[in-house]
């Protein structure tokens, strides 16, 4: 089995350390020895139409303007979910997967990629902190998503996307107590953390969707401590 893992833009996206999901992806699957290649694009560099799983992460308001403007000039990852991709945004990356992001200096609703069916638009604060949600048709311990926000854009999901968590702790998509959407491959979450390295379940449900075929359970105590404490960390705040 071989995996292509494509990181977006990280001189545009790469101020909250979201990078770390695709280093957790490929991790993940070297592991459990898949070959794995991670590739990094920059705006100018095409995407690879062919790649796997695009890993796409927060940033500030201008430069998700910027990205946007240059994935659709682009194009390609159009053609790599026409092709079966997965798409993992966090944050500015999830935004601009939606229809309409309207969250810079002027408030004003840029075009997003349309990827997901969801809008953005400034909320009434600013959302900082822990966050936990219960990941939705997930049970057990898996289905805590735990994670830290920093946003001021807010989500509404339209009719074709669904939400991936319901909040527990914290502000998430804001209007209606859910967080993150879904919509066929294409994946957006509010939280940082890394959220992979967080939320190992998650970062294996992306492999599986791309790999399309279930993964063993990797044993990993060390892992399995740091959850529990920063799982008790948000339950306590
Ligand atoms: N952390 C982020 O990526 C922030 C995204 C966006 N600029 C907002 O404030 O809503």
């Amino acid at each position: 089995m071989s995996l292509e893992i494509v990181l977006v833009y990280q001189s545009l996206l790469g101020i909250y350390g979201d990078q770390g999901n695709a280093m957790v992806l490929a991790k993940r699957a070297e592991w459990r020895d898949i070959d794995v290649r991670l590739t990094q694009v920059e705006p100018g560099d095409e995407l690879p139409t062919d790649g796997d799983i695009f890993v796409i992460g927060g940033g500030e308001d201008g430069a998700q303007t910027s990205a946007v403007e240059a994935l659709r000039a682009d194009g390609n990852i159009y053609r790599a979910v026409d092709a079966g991709a997965v798409v993992f945004g966090v944050c500015a990356g999830y935004q601009i997967l939606g229809n309409s992001f309207g969250v810079g200096s002027d408030d004003e609703p840029r075009q997003g990629l349309g990827l997901l069916d969801i809008t953005s638009e400034r909320g009434p604060e600013r959302a900082v902190g822990e966050i936990l949600t219960r990941w939705n048709g997930r049970t057990g311990d898996d289905a805590w998503l735990t994670g830290f926000e920093n946003h001021s854009g807010y989500t509404r999901l339209g009719a074709d996307a669904e939400p991936l968590a319901t909040v527990e702790v914290g502000v998430g998509n804001g209007f209606d107590g859910t967080e993150g959407a879904v919509q066929g491959r294409v994946i957006g979450t509010y939280p940082h953390g890394p959220v992979l390295a967080r939320n190992p379940a998650l970062a294996d449900h992306l492999l599986e969707m791309a790999l399309g075929t279930e993964l063993d359970r990797l044993e990993s105590p060390e892992h399995d401590i740091l959850r529990q404490q920063r799982l008790a960390a948000v339950r306590t705040s």
